[in-house]
């Protein structure tokens, strides 16, 4: 296929189903990690225009044709944007590269996930009709009780910038099929295929204020967003300390948050891998994946000492030959980190570790033959501490740390030795042997003989400092939808818990 040039549309703000520019007039730019320079920009919205939009999406709960829509109705709705997003696919993926850095193979497959995502959630927005209304038993006959399933209200989306289209999906898909009206505000460092989403809203009709796009900075936008009185719900992903800045402010409110953060995941490579190569690949793949930058990825190598010398051999070799290049060529396996602000952390964690006394066994710097754009080269460091800097934080970058164990009982110490719990991976031959490590995994996720793969209707989310609920299949539904129990007294007899006067 080929890869479309594209410019970067110049759009305002999503709201009430229109572009409209902030109260503010401000905007800020857009950088291409590839090339460091200024593409476009986008509107940066403030508290104003966050209660501007609060007001459209309430307005929307409140019309027909929002608010009172069945699943069946809604579904409608997610096909057709799912069919809009599927017709832009190779523009969307060009946009999503030079906005984010990821190769565009990998930003069109992103693409795909998005439509699959919407339609899955059709699916459930259409079964939700016939479980919207299920009868309770009771022990009585006297009361009839229900209970309703209904839309939550109107929901704030706070979104990173890492898969910019498909975490902006996520919570998009689930909130508009449970028949939320939703406020979304995607990362200020990848936004535009997000406000391409209101583009496709407005195309194929979806009522007014049902989604509000607005895009801007975290303590501008978000903030407000988080602390608005109107807002019922916040879904986040994104980093651990602006998770935390998010549930104290929703704590005042007592709004409910659900919290997808950062993670520092183990894979666990046993000696009966019985191929190697497999097993390097899958190593390669769950931390260097989307320039390293996944909240899941398996940075912490954990490999048994019998093979670990033949394993880094084989390691190093397959990592000498990805493809560090522009993300927009054909083959490019590695692109450039998303700012240069993460590229000056990643770049400073990796110096830590050196001067904490790791090894670098390979990588840590700039690709020599790239001279601009925010590339790091993948990186392998060894003799790592449990004490040090590298072992215990995120990287968010193409960072992978090695350590070496003996036993079962070591690698799951090892493997549980971090405050995050996203995910947890081994690879073994032995089916026993990962049913026991799938049990001892301090996550939310476990891969077995693989890393990262993620579908569509399996749960996603971590324990531990990695956050709390769950995305993705019928569970991310029921983030959407308030619960609500209906109990009717349906007997002609009086209640006779007080003692009724005399007749007069
Ligand atoms: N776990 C994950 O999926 C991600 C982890 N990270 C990690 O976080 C670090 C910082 O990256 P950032 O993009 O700055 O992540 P971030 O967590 O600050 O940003 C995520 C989203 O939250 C918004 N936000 C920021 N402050 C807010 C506030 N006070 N109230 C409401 N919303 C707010 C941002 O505008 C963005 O839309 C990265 O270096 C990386 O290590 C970054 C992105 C995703
Ligand atoms: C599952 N995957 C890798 C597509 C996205 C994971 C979410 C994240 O990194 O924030
Ligand atoms: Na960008």
């Amino acid at each position: 296929m080929a890869i479309p040039n594209m410019r970067i549309p110049s759009r305002q703000l999503f709201i009430d189903g229109e572009w409209r520019e902030p109260v503010k007039k401000n905007r800020l730019p857009v950088i291409n990690p590839a090339t460091e320079e200024i593409i476009g920009d986008i509107p940066a919205s403030t508290a104003e225009d966050v209660d501007i939009a609060v007001k459209a999406a309430r307005r929307a709960l409140g019309r027909n044709d929002w608010g009172s829509t069945t699943g069946a109705q809604r579904a409608k709705y997610l096909r057709a944007i799912a069919a809009k997003v599927l017709e832009k696919r190779p523009e969307l993926a060009t946009l999503e590269t030079i906005d984010n850095g990821k190769p565009w193979f990998e930003a069109a497959s992103d693409i795909d996930d998005v439509v699959a995502c919407f339609e899955y959630y059709a699916d459930l927005a259409e079964a939700l009709d016939s479980k919207s209304k299920t009868e309770v038993k009771l022990h009585l006959d006297s009361f009839k009780t229900h209970v309703y399933k209904e839309p939550l209200g109107v929901v704030g989306l706070i979104t990173p910038w890492n898969y910019p289209l498909l975490m902006t999906t996520w919570k998009v898909a689930p909130a508009l099929a449970a028949g939320c009206a939703a406020v979304l505000k995607p990362s200020e460092l990848a936004s535009i295929t997000s406000l391409e989403l209101g583009e496709i809203c407005r195309e194929v009709g979806l009522p007014p204020g049902a989604l509000n796009i607005l895009t801007g900075l975290g303590h501008e936008a978000g903030s407000p967003l988080v602390s608005h009185p109107d807002v019922d719900k916040i879904a986040f992903t994104g980093s651990g300390p602006t998770g935390i800045k998010i549930m104290t402010a929703a704590a005042q409110l007592v709004k409910p948050v659900t919290l997808e953060l950062g993670g520092k995941s183990p894979l666990v490579v046993f000696d009966d891998i019985p191929n190697i190569d497999i097993a390097v690949e899958w190593t390669l793949f769950g931390c260097f994946w989307t320039n390293g930058q996944i909240c899941s990825a398996t940075s912490r190598l954990i490999i048994q000492d019998t093979i670990a010398s033949q394993f880094l051999d084989r390691l190093l070799e397959w990592t000498k030959n990805i493809k560090i290049s522009d993300p927009l060529e054909e083959d490019c396996k590695l692109g450039p980190v998303i700012s240069r602000g993460q590229y000056e952390k990643v770049l400073k964690l990796i110096s830590t570790a050196k001067n904490e006394g790791a090894t670098i066994l390979y990588g840590g710097e700039r690709p020599q033959h790239l001279k601009k754009g925010y590339y790091i080269q993948p990186t392998i460091i060894t003799d790592v501490d449990t004490s040090m800097e590298i072992w215990k934080e995120e990287v968010f970058g193409p960072v992978l740390c090695v350590k070496t164990f003996k036993t079962e009982e070591e690698a799951i110490e090892l493997a549980n030795d971090t405050k995050y719990g996203l995910g947890a991976a081994i690879l073994s031959k032995d089916l026993e042997r990962c049913e026991r490590f799938t049990k001892a995994f301090q996550s939310g996720i476990v891969w077995i003989n693989c890393s990262q793969p993620c579908f569509w209707q399996p749960p996603w989310g971590g324990k531990k400092r990695s956050g709390f609920g769950r995305e993705l299949g019928e569970w991310s539904l029921e983030n959407y939808l308030n619960i609500k129990q209906v109990t009717q007294y349906v007997s002609d007899e009086p209640w006779a818990f007080y003692k009724s006067p005399s007749k007069l």
